[in-house]
This record gives C-alpha cells, sequence and structure tokens, in this order.
C-alpha cells in the first residue's frame, strides 16, 4: 500500500481514508515534540521501546500496567502522534466505550476488529484479508487496547487467530507479527460472567490466556497527579490515599486474608449521622438542595455508586421526584421477540409482566425525566460525537419524541424480549461497574449491602483523586450505619504480573 502524505489524494478504502484524516491532522506535528520533551524517565522508556518495535519492524506484544493518574492516556496522545506524524495508521481501541472516547479516534475493541460478542476458543473475527477492514488491519502499525484486563481472554486470543490468518506471517508470531500494547489494572473490576465463581472469572482473564507468556509487562508507578500544581500537604494526603487505594485494590489490608475480608474504613471518608440512609448519601453528594437544575460541570463530576442495579433505581426515582421542574413520562413497547418461538404466546409472560423487567443495560419500561437532569447512554451511538455507552448527558429539552441533551462527559433472561425505548438511564446514582472509565471528583457510596466482585471497593475509591470528593455510608440491615464493609479481591489473578 502506498504511503498518503496528502488529502488530496483519494483512495477507494474508505476505513484507510479515515485513519489517513487523522495522519493528516496539522495538531500532531505540531504537539508531539512538545508532549515528548514532557516525558518522565519511567514514561520514555515505555515509549521507546514501543516506537522502537513499531519502526524496527519487531513484532511485540506489551501489556501497560497502571494505575490511576500514572499518565498512560498521556502516553497514548503522545505515541499516536509519534506513529502518526510518520504517516502510519495507529489504532486506539478500548474495551469499553466510555473508555474509548479518551483516546485520539478510539473505539470499541469490538467494533474495530469485528470481534462477535460470544467468543470462545476458535471464534474469529468478522474480517477477512481481502475486505476493507482486513487491508486497513494490515496497515495499522500499532494497536492500543486500554481497560483489557475486563474483556474475556477469548477476546484477545480470537483477535490473535485472526490477524495470524489475514497477516499470514511465515513465523506465525503472536498477532500476525503486529506490534501491540494491551493495558489496564488487575486491581480493577475484571471480565462480568453472570453467575460465574471466583476460579471462571480468575480463569478467563487475559492473563490466564496461552498468549500472557508473549506479553511483556511495563509499568507505569509515578502518580502524575502529584506533580500537578498543590501545596505539599495535599499532595502528602493524595500520596497516602493513593497507597490506601493500592492496599485495597491488592487485598492487603488486614491480612492475612483469602482476598475476601472486612476492613475499616478511615473515619473522614464515612457518614455516620444518619436518619434516612437515602438522604444522607444524596445530600453528602448533591447537597440539601435540588429545586433548580445545576450547570452540567456539576453534574458531570457527580454520582452515587451502588454495588447492585435495584438500590441505583431507588435513588434515581428519589432524585427526579424532587428535581425541580415539570416531569416527562416516556413508556416503551414492550414484547416477546417473535423469534423466540417458544415463549412467544406464553401468558406468563403478558404486558405487564414485560413492563416490570428491570435490568442492567436495558432502559426501564417507564423513563420519568426533568429538563436538567443527568442521564446515562446503554448504547454505542457515535463514537466521533462521543455518544458511547456509559456517556453522560444532561437533558436541556423535551418533546413528545424526542430528547435533547448535553454530553457532560445479555440480558439474562429466559425469553428474547424486545423494548422500544430510548436507550437511556437516569443518572445521578449508577452501579460501581458503570462507574469503571468514569471520571469523578465527587462521589458518595452507598453500601446497604456489600460488594460482592473483584475490584468494586478498589474501583469506587480510584475514581476520585482526594479523600475530600469520597463519602462512604455503610449501614446494616436495619440502616445503622457501620464502619467496616467487605472486600473482595481474587488475589490469584496478580500470581503471574
Ligand atoms: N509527562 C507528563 N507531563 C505533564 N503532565 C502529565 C504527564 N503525564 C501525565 N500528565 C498529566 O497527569 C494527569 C494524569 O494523567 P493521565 O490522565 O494520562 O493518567 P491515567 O493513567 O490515564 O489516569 P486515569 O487512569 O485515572 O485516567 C493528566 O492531567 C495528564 O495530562
Amino acid at each position: 500500500m502506498p504511503q498518503l502524505q496528502n488529502e488530496n489524494i483519494t483512495v477507494l478504502n474508505q476505513l484507510i481514508a479515515d485513519e489517513w484524516r487523522f495522519i493528516n491532522q496539522a495538531d500532531f506535528k505540531k504537539n508531539h515534540l512538545e508532549w515528548l520533551n514532557r516525558l518522565t524517565e519511567e514514561q520514555k522508556k515505555i515509549y521507546d521501546e514501543i516506537i522502537n518495535s513499531v519502526f524496527k519492524d519487531k513484532c511485540g506484544v506489551f501489556f501497560l500496567y497502571s494505575f490511576g493518574g500514572t499518565g498512560k492516556t498521556f502516553l497514548w496522545k503522545v505515541l499516536s502522534a509519534a506513529v502518526r506524524i510518520r504517516g502510519e495508521i495507529v489504532f486506539n481501541t478500548a474495551s469499553s466505550g466510555i473508555a474509548s472516547l479518551l483516546l485520539e479516534g478510539g473505539r470499541t475493541a469490538h467494533s474495530r476488529f469485528g470481534i462477535p460478542l460470544e467468543v470462545h476458543d476458535t471464534s474469529m473475527c468478522r474480517m477477512s484479508r481481502s475486505s476493507d477492514l482486513g487491508e486497513l488491519v494490515q496497515e495499522a502499525k500499532l494497536i492500543i487496547w486500554d481497560e483489557a484486563p475486563m474483556m474475556s481472554k477469548y477476546c484477545f486470543e480470537t483477535l490473535d487467530r485472526s490477524l495470524k490468518d489475514i497477516m499470514r506471517d511465515p513465523e506465525d508470531k503472536p498477532f500476525g507479527g503486529k506490534v501491540i500494547i494491551f493495558c489496564g489494572d488487575f486491581r480493577q473490576i475484571l471480565h462480568v460472567i453472570v453467575g460465574a465463581g471466583r476460579e471462571q472469572i480468575v480463569n478467563s482473564s487475559l492473563n490466564s490466556s496461552y498468549l500472557w507468556n508473549q506479553c511483556k509487562v511495563l509499568r507505569l508507578t509515578r502518580n502524575m497527579r502529584l506533580l500537578q500544581k498543590i501545596t505539599p500537604n495535599e499532595a502528602r494526603e493524595i500520596e497516602e490515599f493513593s497507597k490506601w487505594i493500592l492496599d485495597v485494590g491488592e487485598g492487603r489490608l488486614n491480612e492475612p486474608n483469602d482476598g475476601v475480608v472486612d476492613i475499616d474504613i478511615p473515619e473522614e471518608l464515612l457518614i455516620t449521622e444518619v436518619n434516612s440512609p437515602i438522604e444522607s448519601i444524596i445530600n453528602a453528594v448533591y447537597g440539601n438542595s435540588l429545586h433548580t437544575p445545576k450547570d452540567s460541570s456539576y453534574f458531570q463530576s457527580r454520582a452515587i455508586l451502588f454495588p447492585t442495579n435495584d438500590d441505583v433505581n431507588t435513588i434515581n426515582d428519589h432524585m427526579i421526584s424532587i428535581l425541580e421542574g415539570e416531569e416527562s413520562v416516556y413508556l416503551s413497547s414492550d414484547s416477546i421477540d417473535p423469534a423466540d418461538k417458544r415463549n412467544k404466546d406464553n401468558p406468563a409472560y403478558n404486558l405487564d409482566f414485560l413492563n416490570s423487567v428491570r435490568i442492567s443495560g436495558v432502559p426501564n419500561h417507564a423513563l420519568r425525566l426533568k429538563i436538567g437532569c443527568p442521564i446515562m447512554l446503554l448504547r454505542n451511538i457515535d463514537a466521533h460525537g462521543g455518544l458511547m455507552n456509559g456517556t453522560r448527558l444532561q437533558i436541556t429539552q423535551i418533546a413528545d419524541h424526542v430528547i435533547q441533551a448535553r454530553i457532560i462527559t445479555d440480558t439474562c433472561l429466559p425469553f428474547k424480549m424486545r423494548r422500544k425505548q430510548f436507550p437511556i438511564n437516569i443518572a445521578f446514582a449508577m452501579t460501581i461497574n458503570k462507574s469503571q472509565g468514569q471520571y469523578l471528583s465527587n462521589v458518595g457510596l452507598y453500601l446497604p449491602r456489600p460488594v460482592f466482585s473483584h475490584g468494586q471497593l478498589y474501583v469506587v475509591m480510584s475514581r476520585v483523586s482526594s479523600k475530600s470528593g469520597l463519602k462512604i455510608l455503610i449501614t446494616d440491615p436495619k440502616g445503622k450505619p457501620e464502619k467496616k464493609t467487605r472486600n473482595v479481591v481474587f488475589k490469584e489473578v496478580f500470581q503471574n504480573i
């Protein structure tokens, strides 16, 4: 494929043409040198290693292990610019739509590579060598895949098989000889498998794959947020808090433990004065008056987090009631999918029952909305426009069949159901799992029941960069405040990193 440095040249493959538009952006050329000069020593070492692999045509599989604030998003920006200013194609991908938005030209790995929704040990991506996507993949010099630990190892193995097939590398190198860098944090929530136990979850993670032996682990260890304009006291507090968060994430509190243990939460994070738990957590995050819709930055930085969806609905229903303004209710149209012949005429699945179904990832039957309220998108709609599953928005206009909003940032049913509804839910509160990848500065964690899976507590703690942004309410079944809560860490997942 010829090198294309001039945007006036036309190419027949639209996917390649789209990538060349990035290459031709003047900004990369202007900014790359300035960014390069700002890299810290450890960032520069990683940069050099990757660039060396890319431009000396060495294959390479890397995993960048880092925690929040160590500058990995910054590093991707510099690496992508370095490859693009040399006229080459970079794939910026992420496991989730929301994480892909942080990357220039980012896409979910599933959509970028045509990875099937159901993956197993022989599945292949939906692309052939001669397809537009196949040709684009052959051109790509560097593949970045963020938030890798939240995907099943079969996704990476599927891509490995497909790239080997497409690249036809005589040496059968991993990923067809491409330079690929995965990154993420194994302390965070891993691949979610409904109903699976600890062993199955750990066995399905990237570092349980045959590919892991080929992966060189690189590390970023320096919290770059500490270098920003803050006082020595603030820096010390952030440093201590970061260390405590890492201890939570690695299960190092209250040792010895097998990874499931009650831990003490520091007093300053706890909400202890409680008349009504719901009102206490709302006050801690949103203050005690929500009479007029606040500006978008107010909602952008705040959320109440819960381990499960049931409690999320309770808070969102309460919040929409107290938000000032006229309420509009949008009802979904529900039916059993005609393709589900076995259940299509089952009287148990009547309309009332279908309307009552509330599950994660599917909008509720009745959407109660008001102008000003925060909502979360539940579908990947437009990557370029920033509209991905998990994007939060604030409603600005409501009409009969249209909602206007501005961006502020498998089902397991025994029947096949169809629901026509705006793909949104209210987002004053959300589940911990949905908050992974979101950036918040005011978080309220409400634990009427403890977390149940690896990484959930760590994900909450690592949403904020300072203690002052986090308030935790732990209650017993009678609503009485407590000071301890369960932490779950599958420690075996760290063994070979
Ligand atoms: N070398 C650097 N020079 C100056 N600022 C930097 C550098 N590296 C990172 N930063 C800044 O530090 C902050 C944190 O970096 P970044 O967002 O890239 O970290 P991250 O590891 O992606 O964190 P998170 O996972 O929490 O998003 C950002 O404001 C970023 O611009």
